[in-house]
């Protein structure tokens, strides 16, 4: 069996991991971490009932009580650097959600994690369909050149843009530069600041944060009278869950820090 913590245990992210991981036979929850909600139950925390379970203040406070296999972070941007860095320091499998690791704080992180025999996945979307749009995103991109993403949220994200645009932007560029296939110059003029959105490396991303969504994002692409989006929406947070467990089941054959749940499927 495999042992199981979450960090950010009480968050919109955390609550459903905490109850995925419980109802899976194949993996043991033994807590969670949480500043607010320390000290209470961690079932009552996810609103399951009481399960005798600890929420603790700290990942170090956690780890000094009791050592898991693996321990799942949904915080946020701000602190997962020093998270992941307190975790696998100690020799703990990590699974991130969390957005916002750059390049080169995920290698540190590899180099962290070689040195105490503790793998990483740094996931930025657990949904099956996410990692299909980003995939099918990248096999069109070579005779689409020409591309734009829109990624529409919900008004609480903390970052943006999201890290799943981040990444279908760096598997579509890696994809046009190995195909040699290159864009229309961009001749227009911004009338107004932030207009035609950021820029990763060829692809610009808009970012949507309204209350009422979820998490959604549209690739469109630009052709020769002729346009393809593909679409992938996020109806509730039980779509991240089947990649979570998958994840957590996984982590201890993948050596490595591995980023995008797609090596793992
Ligand atoms: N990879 C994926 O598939 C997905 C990734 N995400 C990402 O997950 C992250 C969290 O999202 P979401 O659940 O919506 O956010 P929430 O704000 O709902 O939850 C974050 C939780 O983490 C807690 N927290 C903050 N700092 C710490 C810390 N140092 N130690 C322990 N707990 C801490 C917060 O507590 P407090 O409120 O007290 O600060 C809060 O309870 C974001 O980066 C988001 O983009 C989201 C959905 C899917
Ligand atoms: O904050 C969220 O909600 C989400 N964050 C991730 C991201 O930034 O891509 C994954 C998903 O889009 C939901």
């Amino acid at each position: 069996m495999t042992k199981v913590m979450v960090c950010g245990a009480s968050g919109k992210m955390g609550r459903e991991v905490v109850k995925a991981v419980h109802n899976d036979t194949a993996l043991t929850l033994i807590g969670g971490i949480d500043l607010k909600q320390a000290g209470e139950d961690l079932g009552i925390v996810a609103g399951i009932g009481a399960l005798n379970l600890p929420v603790y203040a700290s990942l170090e406070n956690a780890l000094v009580k009791d050592k898991p296999d693996v321990i799942v972070d949904f915080t946020s941007p701000a602190v997962i650097f020093e998270n992941a860095k307190t975790v696998l320091s100690a020799g703990v499998h990590m699974v991130i959600g969390t957005t916002g690791l750059t390049e080169e704080q995920r290698n540190e992180l590899a180099a962290i994690g070689k040195e105490h025999h503790a793998n990483c996945l740094v996931a930025p979307n657990f949904s099956l369909g996410a990692v299909m749009m980003m995939k099918v995103s990248a096999e069109l991109a070579p005779y689409f050149p020409n591309v734009e993403i829109i990624e529409l949220h919900h008004n609480h994200k903390y970052d943006a843009p999201s890290g799943t645009s981040i990444l279908t932007a760096k598997l579509i560029n890696e994809a046009k530069a190995a195909a040699g296939a290159i864009a229309d110059e961009d001749l227009t003029r911004e009338s107004l600041p932030g207009a035609r959105g950021a820029k990763v490396d060829d692809v610009t991303i808009h970012s949507v944060r309204l209350p009422g969504y979820v998490a959604h994002q549209q690739v469109l692409f630009g052709g020769y009278d002729e346009t393809l989006t593909i679409r992938h929406d996020s109806l509730s947070r039980l779509s991240f869950m089947p990649g979570v467990v998958l994840a957590c089941k996984k982590i201890a054959s993948k050596p490595g820090l591995t980023y995008g749940l797609e090596h793992y499927l």
